[in-house]
């Protein structure tokens, strides 16, 4: 089922579907009557916060004890130098102290570095768990619409770039802007002009680093552009290269080529030229601040010295913090970046999950229920007879159900089909009547655009995902192998089936003694050549029933196969079909098939 379902999700839709898609709900009641965007992100983000708060509480400590511990060595530094200045011996417990604050700044920016990997990866977990949870319960409308390229954009790409938010972005921002908040604060106390010269040159620093930023982006992505130009029309050419040459078209191409790789030279010179620049132009203006400010210190004119005077050792210590305060303002501009990049993907995922939901329900429980309250009443046991006491309520039922894939051109029209409890009735018509799609539509993989579509009164396209498979199966006519041993073929890795009901269910379908005269049994990994085709469609009726679901539907599971092979999959299927509601489909009509639903092709 599941491959059939995303099977139709494959189905290539367009971006402008999506779009319309976005819009409509971005339009929705709940979003309309608020007046604000859905912050479905921000809560997820706040829930993992709350959820690991050790861990977020140690990602703050660890930022915070990093920016102080590496306050702290050049003060000591400075104390050091300036008792070698006056003549006295600096202690060893000095010495040690400056040891041990420079061994404390590297382990807690690790620490940082360590805690922000793991808080991201929770992040990413979190935020895909509730993807994937929004993705199942979308609507069959928005699940058929959804292009499958934008979805997996969504799933990896937005979520990485909302973990790099964290491990590259806000935090890191954080720690950037509290090292130079920080140092600024310190130096103030020991150099106030400097504090001054910061204040006045950070700005221009700030918007220089972001303009070299910015051109260097612009030149990479206008490199990529041309190297991907290039690189195409090189298989164009040779694709036609007989046309080229009818048409004497050689020096054309040869100029476009060469015009694509001058686009990549100048943008790879442009990225060379800041790339170049910027370090030496930092470098220099490092140089040009300390020798500044040693200038200045050793003016000799009181109202400079008020300002600029300093001792040997604060010297070296404020020498040390003005090499500091240029790589996080360096940072900043990357971590703006990031964090606009972020801000994007935070939108996309806000958009997909403010799409419409189903409301499901639990049919599975009120079936069963429904079937106690009979036996109770002593009606006959629902699963194996047909219960026709007066005025129950059809199984299965389509009641004036019209669907078309596509708004001009209708598959089913006016249909009406209700199926008993416990009967086993078989859809027929000529090929491309619409018989798979009614059980596409019973699957709940689509919405009928009028008519409503029911198993046990409940519209089958607000099934929840772990109802569907106690309640309905669905065997086609080729068997799908999913990578793992035969018992997982069967289980399809669901653990609330144990060993036991496979072993019953390949019994029931007589594949038992093939399976466990495999060397590994039923541990032996599939592989294709494995089983005859007739076994694998044993292996389909045994992962339909395993289950026990209360509906089978069957589509030309015998279509493939010889005679002999055949009866088998019947004699199975007879054995699984007993206490159940079986629709089949098939253009061959035998005793037994029972009921002959017609269905007729309206196109
Ligand atoms: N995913 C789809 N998108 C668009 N059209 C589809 C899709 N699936 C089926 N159709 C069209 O719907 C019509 C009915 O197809 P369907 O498979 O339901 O017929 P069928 O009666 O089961 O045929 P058959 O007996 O050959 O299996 C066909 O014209 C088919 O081309």
């Amino acid at each position: 089922m599941s491959l059939l379902k995303s099977a139709v999700n494959m189905r290539c839709f367009t971006m402008d579907r999506m779009e319309a898609v976005l819009v409509k709900n971005n339009e929705n009641e709940k979003t309309a009557n608020s007046g604000k965007k859905p912050k479905y992100v921000k809560k997820i983000i706040t829930e993992t916060i709350l959820k690991y708060k050790l861990l977020s509480f140690g990602i703050v400590a660890a930022v915070c004890l990093a920016v102080i511990f590496s306050l702290i060595p050049p003060l000591i530094l400075g104390k050091i130098i300036d008792m070698f200045t006056a003549g006295q011996m600096p202690g060893l417990g000095m010495v040690i102290a400056y040891f041990a604050m420079l061994f404390l700044t590297g382990l807690t920016e690790s620490a940082r570095e360590g805690l922000l990997t793991v808080f991201g990866q929770k992040i990413t977990h979190a935020m895909r768990s509730r993807l994937m949870e929004k993705f199942t319960s979308l609507t069959a409308d928005e699940l058929n619409g959804l292009e499958p390229g934008s979805l997996v954009s969504r799933f990896i790409g937005d979520v990485d770039m909302i973990e790099n938010l964290f491990t590259s972005g806000i935090i890191s921002m954080f720690a950037d802007a509290c090292k130079i908040i920080s140092i600024l604060v310190v130096i103030w106390f020991k150099n106030k002009g400097l504090t001054l010269v910061f204040i006045i040159l950070l700005p221009f620093l700030f918007i220089f680093t972001r303009h070299v930023q910015k051109n260097m982006l612009a030149a990479q992505i206008m490199n990529r552009r041309a190297v991907s130009r290039a690189s195409g029309h090189v298989p164009q050419t040779l694709k036609n290269i007989r046309t080229i040459h009818c048409f004497g078209k050689e020096k054309y191409m040869e100029k476009q080529y060469d015009e694509y790789i001058n686009d990549s030279y100048h943008a790879m010179e442009k990225t060379n030229f800041y790339d170049a620049v910027y370090s030496p132009v930092i470098l220099i203006l490092n140089a040009v601040v300390v020798a500044a400010v040693m200038l200045l210190s050793s003016s000799g004119n009181s109202a400079v010295i008020t300002f600029f005077g300093m001792s040997a050792g604060t010297a070296v210590a404020v020498m040390n913090y003005i090499s500091q305060i240029f790589s996080p303002v360096e940072s900043l501009g990357m971590e703006i970046q990031t964090i606009q990049s972020a801000i994007a993907g935070i939108h996309r995922i806000n958009e997909f999950m403010a799409l419409e939901e189903v409301e499901k329900h639990d049919v599975v429980q009120e079936i069963e229920k429904q079937y106690t309250q009979w036996q109770d009443e002593g009606k006959p046991q629902v699963q194996s007879v047909r219960y026709e006491a007066g005025g129950n309520k059809p199984f299965v039922e389509l009641r004036n159900v019209t669907f078309g894939y596509d708004e001009d051109r209708k598959i089913l029209n006016n249909i009406n089909i209700s199926v008993m409890h416990g009967e086993q009735v078989t859809l027929s018509g000529r090929t491309g009547a619409g018989k798979s799609t009614i059980f596409k539509l019973l699957l709940g993989l689509y919405k009928p655009q009028s008519g409503e579509v029911l198993i046990n009164g409940i519209h089958a396209d607000t099934i929840t995902d772990k109802d569907k498979r106690k309640l309905f199966a669905y065997v086609e006519q080729t068997f799908h192998m999913v990578a793992g041993t035969v018992k997982e073929q069967i289980t399809l890795f669901d653990d609330s089936i144990s060993d036991e009901d496979v072993k019953n269910i390949c019994i029931t379908t007589g594949l038992d003694d093939a399976i466990t005269s495999l060397e590994k049994g039923y541990d032996t990994i599939c592989t294709p050549d494995l089983f005859s085709q007739g076994q694998w469609q044993l292996l389909s009726i045994a992962r339909a029933a395993v289950a026990k679901p209360q509906l089978l539907l069957l589509d030309e599971i015998t279509a493939n196969l010889d005679t002999e092979t055949e009866k088998a999959v019947l004699n199975a299927l007879n054995n699984v079909c007993k206490d159940r509601t079986v629709i089949s489909i098939s253009h061959r009509v035998t005793a037994k098939t029972g009921r002959i639903i017609p269905v007729e092709s309206n196109v």
